[in-house]
């Protein structure tokens, strides 16, 4: 079996180390002897949706949104085919925010891809701290940080976790993040991969089960450390 990652823009959505997000999902296909080819693609670069089973697109400051948006525009039909076809996607802060409707800021609209009926407003203060969500994706706690001045509203779509620590989505709704269909939109940089496993496992076997069909069963990795460092944080954060 084969994983083709689509990474967008890396060159302009590229905060706090998301691209350690690629490295664990191409190492925890490789660590299982199933094959992963991770492709970047820069502004400009044509993409063949077709041709990919999990798109990344990392965060970015309110200029690189603005920069990038004109580059997602183009794509936006592949794009939301893709989603609509169950394609998985894992988008995290600005991207996450520029899978919506629009980003308000300050500064002027951002237009969003769309592919998700949300939508992002800029408010006072910018929303940073660590963040532990409990989310029913997963059977442990999701740990991260966050940094943020949008606040993203769902319109009634499902949040990716309840916050257990931390702002969330607008630091009053109580929810983080959203899931529609196999695409999870969150603002927890970390990267939130490595920290949390289970969310990387989920995304490969939306995948796997999308691109080869029938239910798919991962290999169990050992997770012992990051079991100990989710914990701790846990406790340090939530259970004080
Ligand atoms: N960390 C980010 O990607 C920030 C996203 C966006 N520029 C905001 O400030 O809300």
């Amino acid at each position: 079996m084969k994983l083709t990652i689509g990474h967008l823009y890396p060159d302009l959505l590229n905060l706090y180390g998301d691209r350690g997000n690629i490295a664990c999902l191409m190492k925890r296909c490789i660590w299982r002897g199933i094959e992963a080819e991770t492709i970047e693609f820069n502004t400009g670069d044509q993409i063949d949706f077709s041709k990919l089973d999990i798109v990344l697109l990392g965060g970015g400051s309110d200029r690189e949104q603005a920069i990038v948006c004109k580059s997602l525009l183009e794509i936006q039909s592949e794009f939301k085919d893709y989603v609509e076809d169950g394609g998985v996607v894992i988008a995290v802060c600005g991207g996450y925010q520029l899978l919506g409707k629009y980003y308000k800021t300050d500064a002027g609209m951002i237009e969003g891809l769309n592919l998700v009926d949300i939508y992002t407003e800029q408010e006072e203060g910018r929303l940073i701290d660590n963040i532990v969500l409990d989310s029913e994706l997963v059977d442990m706690p999701i740990v991260g940080f966050e940094n943020h001045g949008g606040r993203t509203y769902l319109n009634g779509n499902k949040p990716f976790g309840k916050v257990l620590y931390g702002a969330g989505n607008d630091g009053k709704s109580g929810y983080e993040g959203v899931v529609y269909k196999n695409v999870i939109g969150t603002y927890l940089h970390g990267p939130l991969l490595p920290k949390n496993p289970q969310v990387s496992d989920y995304l490969i076997r939306k995948a796997l089960e999308r691109k080869y069909g029938g239910e798919v069963i991962l290999t169990p990795l050992d997770d012992s450390q990051e079991k100990e460092a989710n914990d701790y944080i846990y406790h340090r954060f939530v259970k004080e």
